[in-house]
């Protein structure tokens, strides 16, 4: 059944999070009146520390409280609203009933993202009314076909009026008012890191691929890289002693000013593989943005999907920029567009988006594209994919921004499919290199992957087990539903599991609380749908749990790279129904075989019975890539460097029928 379909009486239960046992919610906020979360002093590990979004979530909840319930009683959306009230005005005891529990029906859906009539309660608000911000247009209004020149007059005059509206708010569509929390800026929390893992140094032994023509030597130090003073200082603060390979080849071939499809592993450090070239170049050019200009003019724009990972990339580059005149600005959604861009108006030489947000804020006329010259999609797979490739094509086209020929086009991810790889040609310069450190496509070998065959009636119980058994570990849940996350996430905290979750149908101070939560200990356990999957690196992920597998090995891939990052072992237990997750056997063998990782007997038992009864089993078509995609293509051309894998294939799939609304 679809999320948005649920039966008039369902009583739906929604999350915040749940933290501890003792004493009610009033008690867990009004604790924090200091003005400092007691729990962010240490995370556990004693290396980071950070900045509060909690009495600014508490005062945005105060000011906003009126207005969630105004946004209600358009359409058949069904609320999640009272989660809200019950949270915070909620009775002391027993904090799991009454926290969570809130019905609200009769949701005004506002106008969903994607041309989706209805939604539910607070989500619905937030997913339309609440939302002034680029998404929206992104994904409706401004697509479309050829406009002539009136026609574009009439549009812009029409768009510049929408704009305006949305920007004040009115009636029945409140304005996005949730402004983020000041970040620290004091060295400590700036240069927060965690320590590498015991397996760092084996990233040595992985084989590296470069293909393309002239490939430029690798370094093998930071040193080797020559990064201007006040960078190579920052490298260091951050606690990188050696880069990692993706480092090692893509420092200099960034350097080189060429264009470059990079995929290795995840968190193998492709962040900084990208950004310390940039940096480099902005400082030794004497970066100077126009401070107080209406207008900025980034040299350098970075888009990823998802706001959580966009603004952790924002969050590295401001370290690595750290006490330098470069000057990086984050935009995304959820987020009141008057804060950006007032943030904006003080100069940006990096920008670093989501792409509605981004869109919107170059239709607004507050960036200007003419002065770019990088271009870089962080999970480019994602951002080329059906969901993004739209947004991304309007985004090259825009007016200003340079042509392929005119700028420096850098793609970055852990996955490449071949389809993908394809189209990213038309964003590439001819002769881009193709990076491939070990298998493209392959899971991280330091996360060991364990299966379990479980019916769909038995996963709850199981979870429980398994969280029970981690104690105070932290563990990411994957589901596939957003309605999925919220229950399970109550049900953990029924069962005095600490727990929070985090999905697109919260409000973005509610995904950061959620995030903060976890990060920082609060709730060991965070419930996720594909949102969190790509691209977070929170410390000390020590398991992954996929309650549903994804629709895409791809996918699966991300989500397990949550945990085992730079070197640090981890763990992922995946919940494997045979009635719906069949068609994954074969790829996941694949992918165990080449981490070097035990087949569970049944699992081949199952990939060969799926074979060998034909199944929909397509031998010529990859469902993920092992090397560059122009080699089949070009057989005997001037490609250096020879990728060797090949001989695994996957199940092609239609993708499935997306849930996740993305940025
Ligand atoms: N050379 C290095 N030395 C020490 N730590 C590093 C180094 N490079 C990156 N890191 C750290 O490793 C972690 C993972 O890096 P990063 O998030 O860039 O990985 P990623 O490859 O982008 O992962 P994903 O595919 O999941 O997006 C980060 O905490 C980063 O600061």
């Amino acid at each position: 059944m679809d999320d948005w379909e649920e039966t008039e009486n369902a009583e739906v239960v929604s999350v915040i999070s749940c933290a501890s046992t003792e004493g009610s919610r009033e008690h867990f906020w009004k604790d924090d009146s200091s003005g400092k979360r007691a729990d962010e002093k240490s995370n556990g590990t004693g290396t980071i520390t950070g900045t509060s979004s909690f009495n600014q979530d508490w005062e945005f909840f105060k000011n906003t409280e009126g207005q969630q319930g105004g946004i209600r009683g358009r359409g058949r959306g069904r609320g999640f609203g009272r989660e809200n009230r019950s949270d915070f005005n909620g009775d002391s005891n027993g904090f799991c009933e009454s926290e969570f529990r809130g019905v609200s029906r009769g949701g005004h859906g506002g106008r969903g993202g994607r041309g989706r009539g209805f939604r539910r309660g607070t989500e619905g608000g937030s997913r339309g009314g609440f939302r002034e911000d680029g998404e929206q247009r992104g994904r409706g209004g401004f697509r479309g076909g050829y406009r002539g020149k009136g026609e574009n007059n009439f549009f812009q005059e029409k768009e510049n009026k929408e704009l305006k509206q949305r920007d004040e708010g009115s009636a029945d569509k409140p304005k996005v008012s949730y402004i983020p929390p000041a970040l620290a800026e004091d060295e400590n929390s700036v240069f927060a890191h965690y320590e590498t893992g015991i397996n760092f140094d084996k990233y040595d032994d992985i084989l590296v691929n470069v293909s393309g023509t002239n490939p430029p030597q690798a370094i093998m130090t930071f040193e080797e890289a020559a990064l201007c003073d006040s960078l190579s200082k920052n490298v260091s603060r951050s606690g990188y002693v050696k880069p990692t390979p993706v480092q090692k080849h893509g420092i200099p071939i960034i350097s080189a000013g060429r264009d470059l499809m990079a995929c290795a592993q995840t968190g193998s450090g492709k962040t900084a593989a990208f950004l310390l070239p940039i940096l480099h170049q902005l400082m030794i050019g004497g970066a100077s943005s126009s401070f107080f200009s209406e207008l900025q003019e980034p040299k350098a724009i970075i888009v990823a999907p998802t706001r959580e990972l966009i603004n952790q990339i924002f969050l590295e580059a401001r370290k690595f920029a750290y006490g330098t005149v470069v000057r990086p600005v984050v935009v995304y959604g959820g987020v009141s567009i008057r804060h950006q861009v007032s943030d904006l108006n003080k100069g940006c030489n990096v920008l670093c988006g989501t792409p509605g947000r981004l869109m919107d804020m170059i239709e607004r006329g507050k960036v200007g594209l003419s002065k770019v010259q990088y271009f870089v999609l962080d999970e480019a797979d994602r951002m080329l994919d059906m969901g993004f490739e739209p947004d991304m094509r309007r985004l090259v086209a825009s007016p200003g921004m340079p042509s392929r020929e005119g700028r420096q086009t850098l793609m970055f991810s852990a996955t490449f499919p071949e389809e993908i790889q394809k189209l990213a040609a038309d964003f590439l310069k001819p002769d881009y290199l193709f990076l491939a450190v070990g298998i493209v496509g392959g899971a991280c070998s330091d996360v060991e992957q364990t299966f379990i065959e479980v019916g769909k009636f038995s996963k709850r119980e199981q979870l429980l087990d398994l969280v029970k058994t981690c104690g105070n570990e932290r563990t990411i849940v994957f589901v596939e539903k957003k309605r999925q996350a919220d229950f399970i996430a109550t049900f953990l905290c029924q069962e005095n599991v600490p727990t929070t979750s985090i999905h697109g149908d919260r409000e973005q101070w509610q995904r950061e609380q959620a995030l903060a939560d976890f990060k920082y200990g609060k709730c060991p356990v965070l419930v996720a749908t594909s949102v969190a999957a790509r691209g977070l690196d929170i410390p000390d992920v020590q398991h992954v749990v996929n309650f549903d597998l994804p629709g895409s090995i791809d996918e699966y891939v991300h989500r397990i790279g949550r945990t085992g990052r730079c070197g640090n072992v981890g763990r992922a237990v995946s919940f494997f129904d045979t009635d719906v997750d069949g068609h994954l056997s074969r790829p996941l063998i694949s992918i165990l075989s080449k981490a070097q990782q035990e087949v569970p007997p049944w699992l081949a038992q199952l990939a060969f019975s799926s074979a060998s009864s034909g199944g929909n089993f397509n031998a010529n078509k990859n469902n993920f890539a092992f090397t560059d995609s122009r080699k089949g293509q070009q057989r005997g051309s001037s490609f250096q460097g020879n990728t060797v894998q090949s001989q695994v294939t996957a199940v092609l799939q239609p993708p499935p029928e997306e849930e996740e609304e993305w940025e």
